[in-house]
């Protein structure tokens, strides 16, 4: 039986309205793929404890969690992973890219430019129905 991980994913927010986008690197499972940064839940954790740990660790600055987003389960060839969704806020420190290729701040509007990880398009759609309902 396929093992199902439970992740959570950072929609991070600057005060220009753009969304921190991470593209995983060719060393990684899903590589090349953009995601929102984040990872597995550990024992014990509850979904912002695991965010903000991720974050810190993955970028090396603090945020803040917000609201939820999206809660998707999708099956990849070896994997389901459960995958949730909150926006956050930086409150301290820079982002870096300490584990991905790149990191981007991309307009919400541009979004659907990048290659996601399957996973993460609902979030993607989620996040443009906000600014524009009728888009889909
Ligand atoms: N962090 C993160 N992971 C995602 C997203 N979308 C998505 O399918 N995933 C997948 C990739 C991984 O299989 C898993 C998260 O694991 P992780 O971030 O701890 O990454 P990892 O490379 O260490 O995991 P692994 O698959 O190599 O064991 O969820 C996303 O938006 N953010």
């Amino acid at each position: 039986m396929k093992k199902t991980v439970r992740v959570v994913g950072a929609v991070i927010y600057n005060e220009r309205n753009e969304i921190l986008c991470a593209l995983r690197s060719p060393e990684m499972s899903l590589p090349n793929l953009w995601e929102f940064p984040g990872g597995k839940m550990e024992e014990g954790e509850n979904p912002e404890e695991t965010l903000v740990r991720e974050i810190q660790e993955e970028l090396g600055c603090t945020i803040e969690v917000h609201e939820k987003i999206e809660e998707v389960h999708h099956e990849y060839p070896s994997v389901i992973v459960n995958l949730l969704t909150y926006k956050a806020k930086i409150v301290e420190g820079e982002p870096k890219a300490k584990e991905h290729a790149e990191l981007k701040w991309m307009p919400l509007q541009k979004l659907r430019s990048l290659e996601w990880a399957p996973a993460d398009i609902p979030t993607v759609e989620a996040l443009l129905k906000e600014i524009c309902p009728s888009s889909l």
